[in-house]
């Protein structure tokens, strides 16, 4: 046997079909699967709050958020719903158009608004008017035309913290604004935490949120069930292992402690796959995910790395990080409420809470070293404040291996930093 191949064997064989992958764009982010799998109730309840439409298309507003985790399916299920639902009212003789944007790039209205116009393909100029008249003329178009809009604002988050109040209330009290008796536009408000909303106006906020659908993890009996239809879609026949696919669901299945997070499973599928294929083996085994997995989550493996080299009142503080989140529900925590949980641990402890000023210091150098994340609140919030936030996924390995290493610095009392 050959103990050596050809250079131009390996990079022929590499340059032919892949006998792993039949399609890989099927597995990028923004590959509109055919079918939703566990999302299915979810359009059913976009389709009965929309139904009005049906009935009164020019002179109904209607306002949905959906809320949910990361990679729960919010994006997804929200075009293909627009999409869909479009078709069907053009079956019935009605115009609707359906527009998504991306608050994250677009964090101002006036950009946003630029946007919605380019997707109708209705030509606005791009300077001299303010975000009101170019609204209004985006209005007149669609009353004209007897179109109806409902418009996707994608990662909403952004859009509060980083807005006016001034902005955002205009956007949702459109129509009295412009004092129209024509209603064209409704809203999709997609967000991650619901519990963003407490930062708007009670008058903005009760414009919102009449109706809320939640999106929840995905279990790993759901995750094999989306997994095994990307399989289908994006690799060739009988090429991963059905283990392959359990394995991944259970990594990240809600009900085995992970995150639910369908993305990140998708992610590790895809890397799975490609690991294969350098190592060109026939199929996607097993040992093919956990190396995927390792790769992936190699960031989160280094802050696991830091953690107990760490003194004890940053460890505190990232206690206090964690206790906030699992109680509030929320991502990112205000120092103020921070500043008050750590010196509530620290009670509970018996220790001295550090000042403000060191306690800033600690949280800046866990930002050097990967370990927090800090942003600015919006504009609109009362008096700005710093929001922080964990840079890797809370996960219980994550949770005990603080509690321990903080256990341990209190029992070797270690000298005060
Ligand atoms: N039920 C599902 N069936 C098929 N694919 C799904 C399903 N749910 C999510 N996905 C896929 O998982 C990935 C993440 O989904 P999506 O972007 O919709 O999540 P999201 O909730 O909007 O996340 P984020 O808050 O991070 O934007 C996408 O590739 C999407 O196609």
């Amino acid at each position: 046997m050959k103990v050596t191949t050809k250079l131009e064997d390996i990079i022929e064989s590499g340059l032919s079909e892949s006998s792993i992958f039949k399609r890989r764009e099927a597995l990028q982010p923004e590959h509109i699967p055919s079918r939703l799998p566990h999302r299915e109730d979810k359009i059913r309840e976009l389709t009965l709050i929309f139904r009005d439409l049906t009935t009164s298309i020019d002179n109904t507003s209607i306002r949905v958020v959906i809320s949910g985790h990361m990679g729960t399916g919010k994006t997804v299920t929200t075009k293909s719903f627009g999409k869909a639902f479009k078709d069907k009212l053009s079956e019935r003789g009605l115009r609707l158009e359906y527009v998504h944007v991306n608050c994250h790039r677009q964090r101002t209205l006036y950009p946003l608004v630029m946007e919605i116009a380019s997707s109708l393909k209705l030509p606005i100029p791009t300077r001299g008017l303010s975000v009101q008249e170019a609204f209004k003329i985006i209005h007149d178009y669609l009353v004209k035309r007897n179109v109806h809009l409902i418009l996707a604002l994608d990662e909403f988050d952004y859009l509060i913290k980083t807005a006016s109040q001034e902005d955002i209330y205009f956007l949702v009290r459109l129509y009295d604004e412009l004092s129209s008796s024509k209603r064209h536009i409704s809203y999709i408000f997609i967000m991650r935490d619901e519990q963003d909303l407490s930062i708007l106006d009670r008058s903005i906020k009760d414009h919102i949120i009449r109706n809320i659908i939640r999106f929840e993890p995905y279990g790993s009996g759901e995750l094999k069930d989306i997994l095994t239809d990307r399989v289908n879609e994006a690799f060739q026949p009988n090429v991963v292992q059905e283990e392959t696919i359990s394995y991944i669901s259970e990594i990240y299945g809600r009900d085995k402690g992970g995150s639910g997070n369908a993305r990140s499973a998708i992610e590790t599928l895809e890397m799975a796959g490609k690991i294969a294929e350098i190592k060109n083996s026939p199929s996607v085994l097993i040992e093919h995910a956990k190396e995927a997995n390792s790769r992936i989550n190699v960031e989160a493996g280094e802050v696991l790395d830091e953690i107990p080299i760490l003194e004890l009142h940053p460890l505190i503080i990232l206690k206090a990080i964690i206790n906030l989140h699992n109680r509030l529900k929320v991502d990112s925590v205000p120092m103020g409420k921070l500043e008050k949980e750590y010196a509530d641990l620290c009670a509970e402890l018996g220790e001295e809470p550090r000042g403000h000023t060191q306690l800033y210091e600690h949280v800046r150098r866990m930002k050097l070293m990967g370990i927090l994340e800090t942003q600015q609140s919006g504009k609109g919030m009362r008096g700005r404040t710093t929001l922080i936030s964990l840079a890797v996924p809370i996960t219980g390995d994550l949770e005990e291996l603080i509690n321990r290493t903080m256990r341990s610095k209190i029992d070797n009392r270690e000298e005060p930093l």
